[in-house]
């Protein structure tokens, strides 16, 4: 069990995590979210005890992370997989490892073994690609046979075959009653692995629910649109509660009202259409729903401009 009270982190007039109270409970897999900066990193590495909290306090298994006698027995943690760089072989490095804790030959074979690394165990880490990297980090994580798991983005860099793995694994640590936090990007990986969610957005928790629940409580609320005329739909849209951004690809996301409503103000508007999906079925599209006003860098507002609302 993972709980943070009041849990605050600020680098001088940056506040990267802005008190906030969570709990991740043993026997499921939480998968924490967030927008890039919204805090995720910073509250793993105050967790881990790399960090110290301004304010707050958040305890694995009731005590600071730093008061544990044997912290790797307590709590496993893959924060940076690309932080080991050692001319040590695999099996070294994880020896060396669980010789500073107590731990025998026999864990360290295990942990090769679970993470797949048999072939390379003898090879230079330096030399590792990003997977063998993080399965590394994961055999690391998992040394000290943990009741408490975090693991951030896991399956970074991993091929197909290696990201079903992390989630086979993950999913069995969670089933024999383990706390496992996990974050990742990559929403419907999230949506296969996480049974309840932690979503961060500027330093601040804007969900704690379950992977079903956000779903719900984003259903019906955005709906995709393409049209050739954006400006034009826009204005026929356009009200207190409607927001609009574009998508990368050009397609526009309209939050606050249905898809009905939005072809009908098109149609009334002489406005064509090519493309109306209302977004509700995904763990992605929720997710987008829910954090579209804490994205700091990516989103881009089509309001009308000046000229076109003269027009
Ligand atoms: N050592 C630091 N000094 C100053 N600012 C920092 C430091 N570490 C993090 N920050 C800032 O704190 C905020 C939160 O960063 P953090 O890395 O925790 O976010 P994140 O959710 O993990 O993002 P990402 O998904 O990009 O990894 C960001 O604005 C970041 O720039």
């Amino acid at each position: 069990m993972i709980e943070a009270h009041d849990l605050t982190k600020r680098f001088g007039s940056k506040t990267a995590v802005a008190g906030i109270d969570f709990r991740v409970e043993p026997g499921r897999v939480t998968g924490f979210l967030g927008p890039n900066g919204a805090g995720k990193s910073t509250t793993m590495r105050m967790i881990a005890g790399l960090d110290r909290p301004s304010a707050g306090s958040v305890t694995v298994n009731g005590r600071p992370y730093r008061q544990h006698t044997a912290p790797l027995r307590e709590v496993g943690i893959l924060l940076d997989a690309k932080a080991v760089h050692t001319g040590r072989s695999a099996y070294k490095h994880l020896l060396a490892m669980a010789a500073t804790h107590g731990i025998g030959r026999k864990r360290v074979r295990e942990v090769i073994e679970l993470a797949g690394l048999e072939s390379v165990a003898n090879k230079r880490v330096g030399g590792f690609s990003l997977g063998m990297g993080q399965r590394l980090g994961i055999a690391a994580a998992l040394l000290g046979d943990p009741a408490t798991v975090i693991l951030d983005e896991p399956v970074n860099g991993l091929d197909p075959e290696g990201v079903r793995w992390v989630r086979t694994l993950v999913r069995g640590l969670a089933a024999e009653g383990r706390t496992v936090l996990l974050s990742s990007h990559l929403m419907s990986e999230m949506a296969q692995t996480a049974d309840h969610l932690i979503v961060l957005g500027r330093g601040r928790v804007v969900a704690d629910a379950s992977v079903d629940e956000v779903i719900a409580r984003a259903s019906g609320t955005s709906v995709r649109v393409r049209t050739p005329n954006l400006a034009g739909l826009n204005r026929a849209i356009a009200g207190p509660d409607v927001s609009v951004s574009t998508l990368d690809d050009g397609a526009a996301v309209v939050t606050g009202l249905s898809s009905e409503q939005i072809g009908d103000a098109a149609a009334s508007a002489g406005i064509a259409i090519h493309e109306l999906t209302a977004l509700s079925s995904s763990l992605e599209d929720a997710y987008l729903s829910l954090t579209a006003d804490e994205v700091e860098y990516r989103s881009t507002s089509v309001a009308p401009t000046p000229e076109e609302v003269a027009r």
